[in-house]
């Protein structure tokens, strides 16, 4: 079957001419209708032709351009993407594009590390959530239309991960009724918020508050950092760009330090914790409440790392399609590289995780809005569990997504290798997901430990019940359950799938507690007892969420199938939900069998349909990609341009190389002519 209709993108930045014949082919033999899924990933046919009139706006518009960014300088990097600032406003204005979510559409169609990332990421979120209504009403406005732009400084040069021991100090000064900030010591300089250094007028300061020498923990406040006149920083604060980074080369991520910098009362956000105006401090209803946008940001970058995976794995399947090496036997045509099992066993395992983390996506956005509504009532009864799934998940999806962005690079032989292939900055750019909004490790700590807190109040209360995700914790007797998939199609059979991830899960979690057990009757004082086992923790935390992440593929093409879904679309979304449980047994492999819940009866059926799947997505590869639907513009890759046009566009782009301008190379009088010509 074809697909239904064709996309309604333009290819724009490749080379135009006639299509690759076999993408075209590839198109042709699809076993679903490609615009169907289209529509399924991206919420219906309108919503997605709404984002194709966005993508095709930018993919035309030359402000929007990438093709030149490989060849500039940092500073005109940064400079570049100001302009697109200006321009992406412009937009907003010329068409209209007032809604909250056509702006962030449009951020995403333009798809860069835009310098006002933090500005909708976390400032504005963290006033919506930490502000009172006032303080709501003062700057929302004004940072919604962009008369203030404004970043989240938390991190300081000596702490990141551990808040509470962050430096930065606000002194409350009643005779004035404001807060002294101040940076007591250099490990106390901000360092790291992006578009602090050369960007933001205002920032929301993360300090310790103290008031008449008590320590009242770490707050909010909302500080301007430069005039609004001339940019210029304000009397007593010292901010500036950290410098060069591994990549991210747009963001200005910033240093900043205080001299004991006076703010008024009003400027800490109050909508939780309050100081009256004469110092006396009302606590917030939770304490961990101040750390609420962090939570929305680890939400947000789960749903991203499908897309960005996504990206990855179609620059790898097209171009895998449109590269051949070697005949099988001489005399025959040359195999495209993607019919080699290798080149299947090393994408279509990632393929089967970009559509994964889309289901993961929705799941953690419905259970975010689920959580805001229970807090705007007062309820943080969600919170511990918000928390600990969403810092699991965000571990999880941004290791395996890194990960696999660079798998799909070295997929691609040489030319992977080459930033044209888009790549190399998409892997560089994408890793640090890995470390900001908490440490993956660090996070996996508090997954863990919350896993473990819930088992042990299972243990010591037979019966009690625990929320859906988790209530795999109350039954102990699941450890005794062996494995029963001893042919290649008990493989398929969801049920089993989720049951070894849940005893794996489980195992992890008993023995990290008996572990924990067996430290402290040895002698160690809990702290140190955990100390003991936090290797064993990762692992826990990342079992679990890989279980969260299957349990919802299964459950969202259940409800697919409940819903109507076409059969051809169930059974390609079925195939990639088996590849992902499958895929993830077998590359863990020593985690099941260590306890005996598998053995080589099961291993090698297990194996073998592994094998089957990739020969059943192989003729559907190039759909399944299509069906992310990206415009070259958000490919930003020669290899994975629509019309397979590789080689030409590789060349085309190469001629934009600065040392192409002359046809002699610079230096060459006074480095290479010396002893060329030299006497013999
Ligand atoms: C969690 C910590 C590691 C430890 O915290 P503590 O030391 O304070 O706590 P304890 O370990 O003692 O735990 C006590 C207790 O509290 C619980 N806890 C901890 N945190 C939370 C929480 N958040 N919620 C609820 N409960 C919590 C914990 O589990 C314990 O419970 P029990 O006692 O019951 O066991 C913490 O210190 C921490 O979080 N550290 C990590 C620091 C961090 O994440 N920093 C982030 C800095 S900001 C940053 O990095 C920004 C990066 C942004 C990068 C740019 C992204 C791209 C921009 C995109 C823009 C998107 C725009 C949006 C889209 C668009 O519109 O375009
Ligand atoms: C590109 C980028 C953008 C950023 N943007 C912002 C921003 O906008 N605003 C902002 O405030 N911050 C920002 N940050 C900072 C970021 O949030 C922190 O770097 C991150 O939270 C990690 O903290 P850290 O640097 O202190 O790491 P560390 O905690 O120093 O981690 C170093 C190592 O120590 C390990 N480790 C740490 N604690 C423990 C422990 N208790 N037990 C065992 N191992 C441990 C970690 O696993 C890690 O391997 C950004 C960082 C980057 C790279």
């Amino acid at each position: 079957m074809s697909s239904s209709s064709k996309p309604n993108l333009p290819v724009t930045n490749a080379v135009n001419g006639p299509p690759n014949a076999d993408l075209v082919r590839e198109r042709g033999a699809a076993s679903f209708p490609v615009r169907d899924l289209t529509y399924l990933v991206y919420g219906g046919q309108e919503r997605t032709e709404h984002l194709e009139r966005i993508a095709n706006m930018v993919a035309s518009d030359p402000v929007f351009r990438k093709t030149d960014r490989f060849f500039l300088s940092r500073t005109e990097q940064y400079r570049r993407s100001l302009e697109k600032v200006r321009h992406y406003k412009e937009l907003i204005a010329k068409h209209n594009l007032h809604s909250e979510l056509d702006q962030q559409d449009l951020r995403q169609a333009i798809d860069e590390d835009l310098p006002i990332g933090l500005h909708v990421g976390m400032f504005i979120p963290t006033i919506v959530g930490q502000g009172t209504d006032e303080q709501q009403k003062k700057w929302l406005p004004l940072a919604r239309a962009y008369k203030i732009i404004g970043t989240y400084a938390q991190t300081e040069l000596g702490h990141g991960s551990f808040i509470r021991g962050l430096e930065t100090v606000a002194t409350y000064d009643k005779s004035t009724q404001e807060f002294v900030l101040n940076s007591p010591t250099l490990t106390a300089t901000k360092w790291w918020p992006g578009a602090l250094g050369k960007t933001s007028t205002h920032c929301v300061v993360f300090a310790r508050l103290v008031i008449s020498d008590r320590e009242c923990g770490v707050h909010p406040f909302m500080v301007q950092l430069r005039s609004l006149e001339n940019h210029e920083p304000l009397k007593g604060i010292t901010v500036g760009d950290i410098g060069p980074k591994f990549a991210y080369e747009t963001m200005d991520n910033g240093f900043l330090r205080f001299d004991h910098v006076r703010i008024p009362r009003d400027h800490m956000l109050m909508r939780f914790a309050q100081v009256a105006a004469d110092g006396t401090y009302s606590t917030p209803p939770h304490s961990k409440v101040s750390y609420a946008t962090m939570v929305f940001m680890r939400a947000y970058i789960i749903g991203t790392a499908s897309s960005t995976l996504a990206k990855a794995v179609t620059i790898a399947v097209r171009y895998s399609c449109v590269r051949k090496q070697f005949p099988l036997r001489s005399g025959e045509p040359e195999q495209q590289i993607l019919n080699y099992q290798n080149q299947q066993a090393a994408l279509f395992p990632l393929l089967a995780t970009a559509y994964a983390f889309h289901f993961t996506g929705n799941y953690i956005r419905q259970m975010y809005s689920d959580f805001v509504r229970g807090m705007r009532a007062q309820d943080f009864s969600v919170l511990p569990e918000m928390h600990a799934t969403s810092a699991g998940l965000k571990s999880l999806t941004t290791w395996i997504a890194s990960a696999g962005i660079e798998t799909c690079r070295a997929s691609c032989g040489g030319h992977g290798y080459s930033k044209l292939s888009g790549l190399p900055s998409l892997y560089a750019n994408y890793i640090p997901a890995c470390t900001y909004e908490g440490d993956n490790t660090v996070m996996c700590f508090q997954l863990a430990r919350y896993l473990l807190k819930l088992y042990g109040k299972a243990q010591a209360k037979p019966g009690l019940r625990l929320p859906g995700n988790v209530s795999y914790l109350e039954k102990s007797t699941l450890l005794d359950e062996r494995c029963d998939a001893s042919t290649e199609e008990l493989w398929l059979d969801p049920a089993r799938q989720l049951h070894a991830y849940r005893n794996r899960a489980l195992r992890l979690v008993a023995n990290c507690a008996n572990r924990l057990v067996a430290e402290m009757q040895k002698g160690k004082d809990e702290v140190l007892a955990v100390e003991a086992i936090k290797s064993d923790m990762v692992k826990v935390a990342k079992a679990h969420s890989y279980y969260v992440v299957l349990n919802n593929f299964v459950n969202a093409i259940e409800q697919l199938r409940a819903s109507g879904t076409s059969t051809p679309i169930l059974r390609v979304l079925k195939t990639l939900c088996d590849l992902f449980a499958l895929h993830f047994i077998q590359a863990d492999l020593g985690d099941f069998l260590e306890y005996g819940y598998l053995s080589s009866l099961h291993t090698e059926p297990l194996h073998a349909q592994i094998r089957r799947l990739l020969e059943a997505i192989r003729p559907d590869a190039v759909a399944l990609v299509d069906a992310f639907n990206f415009t070259d513009h958000a490919l930003g890759s020669a290899l994975g341009v629509h019309n397979g046009r590789v080689y030409e566009t590789l060349f085309e782009w190469a001629q934009q190389e600065p040392l192409n301008k002359t046809q002699v190379a610079p230096g060459y009088h006074e480095y290479i002519k010396p002893f060329l010509l030299a006497k013999m």
